[in-house]
């Protein structure tokens, strides 16, 4: 059991704010990714619940129970980091079993339990390497092997994959996420990769300069983002969003008129993503009708992009969709998954 209780928890050095009212209740077994761009206070917090930094302010609850003043040992949770800290002149299962004998755990568990957490990863073939006879993917599958060995109530992992080459970080990633529904821990994962974010994930956590933008679940923030921050944050490609103005329901913006829209009048970011949009075939007219920017050939699509005044809007058209650079495309945007934000804080309106 290990439900964790963030409760208004800030930390500060100096003047500098690194995480600012960080509120919210982190579930039994719940996988939990804070996501966000370099610098906006992910391992910070993640640093304040190991209990390797003090939090300026707030409280830290495991179960009901306030956890501030006590030592990251005594927290029980297990942590990863992108860099494996292996021990080079220990070879993989001392290595793994290196956790157990400093927690003072019964030395005649530890054989069963070190080989039954590296046949987890699928190291049983790798007992007896060193380090440095290992790949990058093998050495991060040791790093998770001994944090599994413990037993932890809680699991830390930062950006464990962010030293593997993409082909590896997939196949670790589809482990990894089948660990976690194995060993039903609580899990807290940082990560600056949106994709990484949205495939892990019960739910994530979007930060931006210390403070919390979105907590939701992979689909409740791909399909209702709370601003434009994490609009533009979440999806590949981003999302599409275009400043105008709406007049009479009517949006328009460079090369671009929009009927039907529920707002009031005055400047607005209208925005869309690549799928809820299409190419325009039968001669009708679309709302975007502009030059075609670049055309991007994705084997199952074709991304067509234009530009409105300086703004990249891109459409995901069919595979075999072929015209030139400069050729007049007309795109027609599903007004149904249209999302409307405030031009000058970005914040989400309406449903
Ligand atoms: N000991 C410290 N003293 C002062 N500022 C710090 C300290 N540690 C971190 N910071 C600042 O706090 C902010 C948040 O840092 P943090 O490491 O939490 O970011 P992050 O989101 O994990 O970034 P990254 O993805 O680059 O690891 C950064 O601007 C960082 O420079």
């Amino acid at each position: 059991m290990a439900e964790i209780q963030l409760r208004n928890i800030s930390k500060r050095w100096g003047s500098f704010v690194g995480v600012e009212n960080f509120d919210l209740t982190i579930a039994d077994k719940e996988f939990l990714v804070l996501l966000g761009p370099s610098g906006c206070g992910k391992t910070t917090t993640m640093r304040m619940i190991a209990g390797l930094e003090d939090a300026t302010e707030g409280d830290i609850l495991v179960d009901g129970t306030k956890v501030n003043d006590l030592e990251p040992k005594d927290r029980d949770v297990a942590m990863v980091f992108q860099s494996y800290a292996l021990y080079p002149n220990m070879n993989v299962y001392e290595n793994i079993r290196f956790p157990l004998k400093v927690r003072g755990i019964d030395p005649k568990t530890h054989d069963e339990k070190v080989r039954r957490a590296s046949a987890m990863v699928e190291l049983d073939d790798f007992l007896h390497r060193k380090p440095a006879e290992l790949s990058g993917g093998q050495r991060q599958r040791v790093a998770l092997a001994r944090a599994i060995v413990r037993e932890p109530n809680v699991f830390l992992m930062d950006e464990p994959l962010s030293n593997l080459d993409a082909k590896l970080r997939v196949s670790t990633r589809a482990q990894i996420k089948n660990l976690s529904h194995e060993l039903a821990v609580t899990t807290i994962y940082v990560t600056h990769d949106q994709i990484e974010a949205m495939t892990l994930a019960d739910r994530v956590v979007i930060m931006k300069q210390g403070v919390v933008q979105q907590v939701g679940t992979p689909v409740e923030i791909y399909d209702r983002p709370a601003n434009t921050f994490v609009a533009s944050f979440i999806g590949s490609p981003a999302m599409n969003l275009i400043e105008g103005s709406i007049e009479n329901g009517v949006f328009r913006a460079k090369y671009t008129e929009v009927h039907g829209l529920d707002a009031p009048d005055g400047p607005i970011t209208l925005g869309f993503r690549a799928e809820d949009a299409s190419v325009v075939h039968d001669g009708s007219k679309g709302e975007i009708n502009a030059p075609i920017y670049t055309l991007e050939l994705l084997g199952d699509s074709t991304m067509v992009s234009v530009r409105l005044a300086g703004q990249l809007v891109s459409v995901k058209a069919d595979k075999t969709f072929r015209a030139e650079i400069d050729d007049t495309v007309s795109l027609h945007i599903h007004t149904d998954h249209c999302h409307l934000f405030d031009a000058k804080t970005g914040a989400r309106l309406g449903e």
